[in-house]
């Protein structure tokens, strides 16, 4: 019978629930599908999860955890689908690999890394999951020794060369998780309560471990076959842990079929790293120029309250995800001006059309506006018919004049998202494959009719409630779009997006159920590309390449006309710094 694990008896300094509030929050751990956190070749962190394979061990309360790492590993593909899963199978890990030979460097250099673990991890002895800390950080290791065995795998050859890692403790104050009962409080995450630590529900005395410790001079032993050296790891004996040698994991001429660590091997090891950083990220605060859309600001932060890791999810101020703490940083609203001088890459520095995309190209040409504006208004209009007469993609250029009114539409947006009265989050994206919450990487708010595609239909807000924002954004699109296509639009719902510094919205088609023909939107703030590609025939097959890039700016209208533009092509909006757009929509005709 397995033992039931204890609950932690105190709170973790960072912890997380989702994977995105970790890459988001924490800098030692960027990572969202692989288990080694490296940057030019250098390992920050290191996440433990799931099952353990043979001889991983986590020793002396954790100040030792020896674990297979460097990727490479069994594996389920697409896990979501339906039907029987599909296996990758495992490989022999290579020194050079990425992060095998990322994680050999850390060992030669002695560069101390972080370490974390999920409520998957089987070795912890507390259960994180009960809690709801499904990621935790633990802290400072460096790794004190690297050698490479066979382990079992299903794969043709029975067996694959993986890597292991000896990770020790930093120290010098002992893991906090080894904290006395008394001094501990355990705060219940599912419930947000602070609760008293029971000792009746603990079986792990929480004793100091051995104080003695030994310097880390392992005996090692030279093959005679390649003339390297191995250490003495097994208590059975030596081998070669050479992977290229003909010898390699051959103990006295045969495969080892059991074997144990050497006591000399796992005794503590006295380390002495001083003057580590302090983990827990700072609160970000107050720049000079007041701007506070920059990439810094769109990055989560960590409750010092409650150890949680949160993403930025709402645009005010950060809010802590478990104990709703709040944090925010006074800033400026921003002017369209402070754009002017964007440039995009020189790739891109018209509007473009791919050599092969079937689109034609109407030159620019001036709309007649109605005529009670027409002596102010005068905007280039740039059109595209897209092939097989799918639709057409109209872009309305701004004029200096005009855009006085997108000006005061961006100054009120800024205001009144600021102020809370519109209430731009990030929701979580439906499509997610990774543990926990995934939100999308831009804010968001819907008016009007509601749209599932983005917050689900209960995020809504009526027209006759939307803040006057929204209500201008949708007088100046459909003024524009009447100018443009000479009949008026009867849009009923605006989705009004904001991305800060970095953020943009993927590849999507706006494919909605009964989603009327006309789809525009306006553009406020930086400059933008947005890149359209013809939609995959499946999942399976090969993604098509950009047919057509445009350059949107603050004041510019774009509108898509045609079922066809959203049935055939899907589209990305990627801005070169803080921006807003608002795009209106016919729901439901
Ligand atoms: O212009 C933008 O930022 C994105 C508009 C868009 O693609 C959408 O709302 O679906």
């Amino acid at each position: 019978m397995q033992l039931q694990k204890p609950p932690l008896p105190i709170i973790p300094p960072i912890w997380a629930q989702s994977r995105q509030e970790v890459c988001e929050s924490f800098d030692y751990f960027r990572s969202y599908q692989s288990g080694v956190y490296f940057s030019n070749d250098i390992v920050k962190g290191y996440l433990l999860g799931g099952s353990p394979a043979s001889r991983d061990i986590f020793h002396d309360k954790g100040r030792l955890i020896i674990s297979h790492g460097g990727g490479k590993a069994e594996s389920i593909l697409d896990y979501r689908r339906v039907g029987p899963a599909r296996f990758q199978q495992a490989q022999d890990q290579e020194v050079t690999d990425k992060s095998v030979r990322a994680l050999l460097k850390n060992y030669t250099n002695r560069r101390p890394l972080v370490l974390l673990v999920d409520d998957k991890y089987a070795l912890f002895p507390f259960n994180l999951g009960a809690s709801g800390y499904t990621y935790v950080v633990l802290g400072f290791y460096w790794i004190s020794h690297a050698w490479a065995e066979y382990q079992p795998a299903s794969n043709g050859c029975r067996r694959v060369v993986r890597w292991k890692f000896a990770f020790r403790w930093c120290g010098p104050d002992d893991p906090w998780w080894t904290a006395s009962k008394k001094e501990g409080i355990i705060l219940d995450a599912v419930t947000g309560e602070f609760l008293n630590f029971s000792p009746s529900t603990s079986s792990q005395p929480l004793s100091r471990s051995s104080s003695s410790t030994a310097p880390n001079d392992i005996t090692t032993m030279t093959c005679d076959v390649c003339s390297k050296k191995s250490p003495v790891i097994y208590s059975q004996g030596w081998m070669c842990l050479n992977p290229s040698c003909s010898s390699f994991w051959s103990l006295r001429g045969r495969e080892p079929d059991q074997l144990d660590y050497d006591a000399v091997f796992i005794r503590p090891v006295a380390a002495e790293f001083r003057g580590l950083p302090d983990l827990r990220p700072g609160k970000p605060v107050q720049t000079i120029d007041h701007i506070t859309t920059s990439y810094a600001f769109s990055k989560g932060w960590h409750c010092e309250k409650c150890g949680r890791l949160s993403t930025r999810f709402k645009w005010e101020h950060w809010e802590c995800s478990n104990c709703h703490s709040i944090h925010k940083v006074p800033g400026r609203l921003r002017v369209a001006k402070e754009f002017w001088h964007q440039r995009p890459s020189t790739e891109f520095l018209h509007s473009h059309i791919g050599k092969h995309s079937g689109l034609i190209h109407k030159l620019p040409h001036l709309c007649s506006p109605s005529s009670e504006v027409r002596d102010i208004l005068q905007h280039n209009v740039l059109t595209l018919m897209l092939t097989s007469c799918r639709g057409k993609i109209h872009l309305i250029l701004g004029t200096p004049l005009a855009n006085k009114q997108a000006d005061e539409i961006f100054r009120q947006y800024q205001e009144q998202a600021d102020k809370g009265e519109l209430l731009l989050r990030r929701y979580p994206l439906t499509a997610n494959k990774l543990r926990g919450t995934f939100l999308t990487n831009y804010f968001s708010q819907n008016s009007g009719e509601p749209y599932k595609y983005v917050g689900g239909t209960g995020n809504t807000v009526p027209f006759d409630r939307a803040p006057s924002s929204v209500c201008g954004a949708l007088a100046l699109i459909k003024e524009r779009s009447r100018l443009a296509l000479q009949i008026d639009i009867p849009f009923n719902e605006i989705l009004s997006a904001a991305y800060m510094e970095r953020q943009k919205m993927s590849f999507h088609s706006d494919s909605e159920r009964g989603l009327g023909p006309v789809v525009a939107s306006l553009s406020l703030g930086s400059a933008a590309l947005m890149h359209f590609r013809p939609r995959a025939a499946s999942k399976k097959t090969k993604q098509l390449a950009i047919v057509l890039t445009l350059i949107i700016r603050h004041g510019d209208v774009l509108i898509m006309e045609g079922d066809g533009v959203q049935k055939y092509y899907e589209h990305t909006v990627i801005p070169m710094n803080f921006r807003i757009a608002a795009t209106a929509r016919c729901i439901g005709t």
